[in-house]
């Protein structure tokens, strides 16, 4: 049906007033792509959709689809379409008129507009409801007809602004899975902001997580689990403990670190930039109980919280001048060999799980 395009997001600024929402942000996001951009509120997530829609004015910078730079381009000549947190449907029109509003506005005939509005409301499974006002509808629907009303411009790309914020937990997840097949199916570019790290992971090819209007990382959700770019990355994806210090020794692929009042931890990766304070990052499911052995990488430290969560539970440890570090162990590993709380036990891991961290230059 529609074309994929390319969005290449060249060191673009915002800034409204005294505040700058984007600090020169690059991106480049292949056509085709599912793209989420990702963190805390107040990060610059919906300003920057809204300078890919033209909702909003960039400020420097240019932003390019396709082959066409559509910085100074108005909305409805940028090829993209956008569909907004609250859907914005339009209580009095019924929903082939709602679908078709585009349409009428470009001056297309109402038998063509109503035609395609018709075809979109059928992808959309919802040609049953065509006279429907949006009232009369649950929220799954009315986030099918804004959807539907989206796509009827045939966009190279689609802008989702928290798209699934407005459904309960169960139509949460079952929409989610419903925006993934349309976007296969279409195969069109899909950038989609939300604040929650388990949609990102569960919908991106590539997951932008951003910090206070600047980009931390981009990558495939699997890059940013496995090797988060940054302390702040590791931190707000979860499942990883950060551990600061000071560096002791440094030879480009390994790293000694010394923690204040504490043990030294090594790290593996490259630390050719960081000479003097450092992060490191060790997967919390990766830590075990256990002396280290060949590796020599763990400390030993007191319980001071166990929670049990179904299929893992969780330790929380201090020791070696570390306080809340976190292991996940297994429920079969846990309950092979209980431990309690107050008790002072030997954690262990494999070189490979505690990674150098970067830092970003401001
Ligand atoms: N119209 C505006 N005028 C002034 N400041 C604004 C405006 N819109 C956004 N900001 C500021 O710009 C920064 C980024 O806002 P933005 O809405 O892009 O963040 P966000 O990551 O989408 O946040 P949220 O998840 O809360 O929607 C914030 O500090 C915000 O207060």
């Amino acid at each position: 049906m529609s074309k994929a395009a390319e969005i290449d997001i060249a060191s673009v600024t915002k800034t409204y007033g005294t505040t700058t929402a984007v600090h020169a942000i690059s991106l480049k996001i292949p056509a085709g792509t599912y793209c989420c951009l990702l963190g805390p509120s107040g990060c610059g997530k919906t300003s920057t959709l809204r300078m890919i829609a033209g909702h909003e004015s960039i400020t420097s910078g240019d932003v390019r689809l396709g082959n066409t730079v559509v910085t100074d381009l108005p909305p409805a000549k940028r090829g993209t379409a956008m569909m907004f947190q609250s859907y914005a449907l339009f209580p009095h029109l019924d929903l082939v008129d709602n679908v078709a509003f585009s349409l009428k506005m470009k001056g297309v005939d109402k038998d063509v507009r109503r035609a395609k509005a018709m075809d979109l409301l059928r992808l959309m499974q919802m040609e049953g409801y065509a006279t429907r006002r949006p009232a009369q509808l649950s929220g799954g629907q009315q986030q099918r007809v804004a959807l539907a009303r989206a796509l009827i411009t045939d966009p190279e790309a689609l802008l989702l602004d928290e798209p699934l914020s407005a459904l309960d937990p169960f139509l949460k997840i079952r929409m989610r899975a419903e925006l993934k097949k349309l976007q296969t199916s279409l195969g069109i570019t899909f950038v989609h902001v939300t604040h929650s790290q388990e949609e990102a992971m569960a919908l991106a090819d590539v997951i932008v997580i951003m910090n206070d209007g600047r980009i931390e990382q981009a990558a495939h959700p699997r890059v940013v689990f496995e090797k988060p770019a940054t302390a702040f990355v590791a931190k707000f994806m979860g499942d990883h403990n950060v551990i600061s210090g000071r560096v002791t020794k440094s030879d480009g692929q390994e790293l000694m670190l010394s923690v204040p009042a504490g043990a030294d931890f090594l790290a593996v990766g490259d630390n050719g930039d960081l000479t003097d304070q450092a992060d490191i990052a060790i997967r919390t499911d990766h830590v075990r109980i256990g002396q280290p052995s060949e590796t020599g990488l763990g400390f030993t430290g007191s319980i001071t919280n166990i929670e049990y969560r179904g299929s893992s539970v969780k330790l929380s440890v201090n020791g070696a001048g570390i306080e809340d570090f976190t292991a996940i162990l297994s429920d079969t590993d846990f309950f092979a060999n209980p431990v309690k709380v107050g008790e002072a036990i030997p954690l262990c891991w494999g070189r490979e799980d505690a990674i150098v961290l970067g830092r970003l230059k401001h």
